[in-house]
This record gives C-alpha cells, structure tokens and sequence, in this order.
C-alpha cells in the first residue's frame, strides 16, 4: 500500500455518509488522480478485499476499515507488531498486539449486531441527523463509546486501561489471565467467597461513578494466576439517571430500567458463585450496590 492508496480509501471512507457504493467519477473528482491511476488503485484495494465493487461504484469492506484503522495506529507510533487472536473461536475480535513501548496490550475491533448497547444523548442526537447510518458509524460509535466508559472507570475500578481508540478499533491494557468462566477458583487458591465481595466492590465504585455494566458475567470477568482481575466489556453500560435506550439498528429508542439491568448484573455474578456453594440475596446486594449499608449482614 502506497500513501495513495491510502489516500483513496480514506476518499472511499468519507464517501460512504453519502452513498452506499461510491462512483468512480465522484472518485476521480475526490481523489484528483487521473483515471488510469484510478483504475489501477482500485483494483489494487479490490484485489486486497478492502473494498467491494458493484455496478454502482466502490464501498469499503470491514477489512478496508480495519486496515485503517490498523495504519492509524501505526502512523501514531503506537503499535509494533499484532499477534493472533485472543480467546479462540471468540466471536469478537480481540487481537494480542504489542506496542512501540514494548508494553503488551490488546486490540479490539467492534462490529455492530452483536450486542445492545445504549448511548449518551450526544450520539441520540448525532444518530438522529443520520438517516442512512451505516455499520461503519455505528461500530464507531460502539468503540467510542466503550473507551469513553473506560476513560471513567479507570483506574478507580478495575477495567482494562484505555490506551487509544480509532474507528471502531480500542487499545487497551491486557490482564494475562482466563475469562473467570473457564477458571476454577479453588486451584489458584481463591477463596471464593472473598472474592464474590471484591467483585460486589467493583460493581459498587462503578455505580457510585454513574455506570451500570449491563452484560456483567463470568464471560467478561478476566481473572489471573495471581487471582488479580479486571471486568471487561463495556459498550452497553447503562448511565445511571440517563433515560432512553438505543438498541440494535435502526436504534429506535426504548425505556430503560435501571433497577433491571443493575440487578441481572448482579444476578449473574450470583448464579456463578452458586457452585461454590455460595447464596446471596440479590435485593441485599442490590440495596447494597446502590445505597450506604454495609456488607455483614448479606
Ligand atoms: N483487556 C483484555 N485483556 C485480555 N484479554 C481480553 C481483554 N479484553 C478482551 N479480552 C479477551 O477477548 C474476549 C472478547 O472481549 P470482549 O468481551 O470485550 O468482546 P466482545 O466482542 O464484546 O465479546 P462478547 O461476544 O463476549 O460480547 C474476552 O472474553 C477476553 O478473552
Ligand atoms: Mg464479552
Ligand atoms: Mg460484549
């Protein structure tokens, strides 16, 4: 890839607000290059699958939007290198990379459709001047959104730490550890009970910060050897006092309840314990999470 290949495409990037395939002549006219180089280039994003070809002209493919995503970070002199995938037969894609400051963190890519999330009004607003908002603004506005909530946890609560984001891409710190799924507890010598309570600590400081998870489970828990962890995941989080929710496209906006989503949080913490023969209430807890009173006598 020359600059000017990446020139085109980022023409190609900008030109989808307006269409959904992008005319070669709108191409030429963008891009200033002569119709041969147009050609040319073209066919070489093509032949690398960063975009698509139909009748109608040219659109970006999801590699084309990883891709620069990728060069962004390069040309900032924050990544080094990119290893495989974390977590096999993931849906999502989280990638190991390694930055410039030899540091090792990871890199997510977000696509829409997977999960709901809900948004600030901010991005209400900017959804509702959109009408033909495509999966490329909405994978962004996930991305954002995500290390935006990051950017308020961190490092009051344990969440990884947001290092930089780009499109629909963040970098964040890695925690060298398992989904808390996948472990078992008592063999990295965790008392579980113990750590039942630092997990509802967590999810207290989160709260007392305005956010709710909203996915929290044993999935998006990652604990080490060490018993060290960090809850990941973040798109979705609720804003506490905030109302309206933005669901999956076309992001029609619904009530939320906060209570609801706070206690399913907690819930699924619960349910995981359970084999480790721990029961709690989840209305102490939830009483717990949100007001003054203290753990003892839950
Ligand atoms: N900061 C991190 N450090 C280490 N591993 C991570 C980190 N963030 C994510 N992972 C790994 O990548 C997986 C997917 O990450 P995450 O849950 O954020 O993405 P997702 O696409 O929303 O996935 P899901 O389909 O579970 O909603 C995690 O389960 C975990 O194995
Ligand atoms: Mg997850
Ligand atoms: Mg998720």
């Amino acid at each position: 890839m020359e600059d000017n290949d990446w020139k085109l495409l980022k023409i190609i990037e900008i030109s989808m607000k307006n269409h959904e395939w992008v005319p070669i002549q709108d191409l030429r006219r963008k891009t200033g290059f002569h119709e041969k180089e147009i050609v040319f280039r073209l066919g070489r994003l093509n032949k690398f699958k960063f975009t698509n070809k139909s009748n109608y002209g040219y659109r970006l493919s999801h590699w084309g939007y990883d891709a620069l995503a990728m060069n962004a970070f390069i040309k900032k002199e924050l990544i080094a290198g990119i290893g495989g995938k974390v977590g096999v037969g993931k849906e999502g894609d989280v990638y190991h990379v390694l930055l410039t400051n030899h540091r090792e963190a990871v890199l997510k890519f977000h696509q829409l459709g997977r999960t709901c999330f809900s948004m600030g009004k901010r991005y209400r607003e900017y959804l509702a001047n959109k009408r033909h908002i495509s999966w490329l603004y909405a994978s962004r506005l996930t991305a954002a959104r995500e290390f935006e909530v990051l950017n308020m946890l961190f490092p009051v609560v344990k969440v990884p730490e947001p290092i930089e984001q780009n499109r629909h891409a963040i970098i964040m710190g890695k925690l060298h550890g398992e989904e808390l799924k996948r472990v078992n507890l008592l063999e990295i010598n965790v008392d579980p009970e113990e750590f039942f309570w630092k997990l509802m600590v967590e999810v207290k400081k989160t709260y007392k910060l305005g956010i709710i998870h909203g996915d929290l489970s044993e999935f998006n828990i990652l604990i080490d050897s060490e018993g060290d962890f960090v809850i990941i995941d973040w798109p979705q989080a609720i804003e506490v006092g905030k109302k309206g929710k933005l669901d999956k496209l076309p992001f029609e906006e619904v009530e939320y309840d906060e209570e609801f989503y706070l206690k399913r949080d907690i819930e699924n913490v619960v349910r995981y314990f359970k084999k480790y023969g721990i029961d709690k209430d989840i209305d102490k807890l939830y009483n717990y999470v949100i007001g003054d009173i203290t753990s003892e006598n839950i």
